[in-house]
């Protein structure tokens, strides 16, 4: 059997989840006519352990870029938002290993419920939180992934988005979920990743910042995937 999305998260060499966003709100089309599958292997050529992908239509996506993208052999998470059993179900159906759970956008008890459910399917639980507020009592289940969103999606991702944001909650984070924490979004360029990955997370998530550069996919994710070797080393 293959291993769970956490378990690759955490044995990745480098432990950077490079995402496939079509479309993002601010800064417009991101595929520039490359097919979703190319750049899924162009990761997974560059040594990326886990992937993501947005499968909902603010960000032009498509539930089957999950199946394009698995076909690499790497875990893919879904990027979507996901609020019923029913959508657990058809992630996994379509090849996801992981799903998005955000706390700004679900109620607490149905967060945990929905965190459950997912582990009960075999699928990773990414919790996204994006302020002190969202992190306030959170207990998460082992084996779920702790997320802090850098960007805002209650505006609706039209923010730059800022590695601050993890930094300053990296500890409350820290004190709320043992297991894996990432740092998500906004990361321009890898220095952010360095920053994040000092605080002390276990990983990073980036999309936009991967298929936006001026080199080709590979180059640009190898920069970007050093720049996780800055991992702080845990007390
Ligand atoms: O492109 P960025 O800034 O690297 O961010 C990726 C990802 O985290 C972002 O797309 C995202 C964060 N939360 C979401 C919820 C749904 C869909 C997408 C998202």
């Amino acid at each position: 059997m293959s291993p769970s999305f956490h378990d690759a998260l955490a044995n990745a060499a480098a432990p950077l989840i490079a995402e496939i966003k079509p479309h993002s709100p601010k800064t417009g089309p991101l595929l520039a006519g490359r097919r979703v599958a190319d750049i899924a292997r162009d990761y997974a050529a560059a040594g990326v352990g886990c992937l993501s992908v947005t499968t909902g239509a603010w960000h032009g996506g498509d539930p089957a870029m999950i199946a394009e993208m698995a076909a690499t052999g790497l875990p893919v998470l879904r990027k979507d938002f996901i609020t019923s059993q029913r959508h657990l179900e058809e992630s996994r159906a379509a090849g996801a290993a992981a799903v998005l759970l955000t706390c700004t956008l679900l109620r607490r008890a149905d967060l945990v419920r929905l965190a459950d459910a997912a582990l009960c399917l075999g699928l990773t639980p990414f919790v996204e939180a994006a302020s002190a507020r969202e992190l306030d009592g959170l207990s998460l289940p082992d084996g779920a992934i702790l997320a802090i969103n850098n960007r805002n999606i209650r505006g609706k991702e039209t923010d730059d988005g800022g590695v601050e944001q993890s930094e300053e909650l990296f500890s409350l984070a820290r004190s709320r979920h043992a297991g894996l924490l990432v740092s998500a979004s906004g990361f321009m360029k890898p220095s952010d990743v360095e920053r994040a990955m000092a605080a002390g997370f276990d990983g990073v998530l980036v999309g936009t910042a991967l298929l936006s550069g001026p080199d080709p996919v590979g180059m640009t994710v190898r920069r970007f995937l050093q720049a996780t070797n800055s991992r702080a080393v845990p007390a």
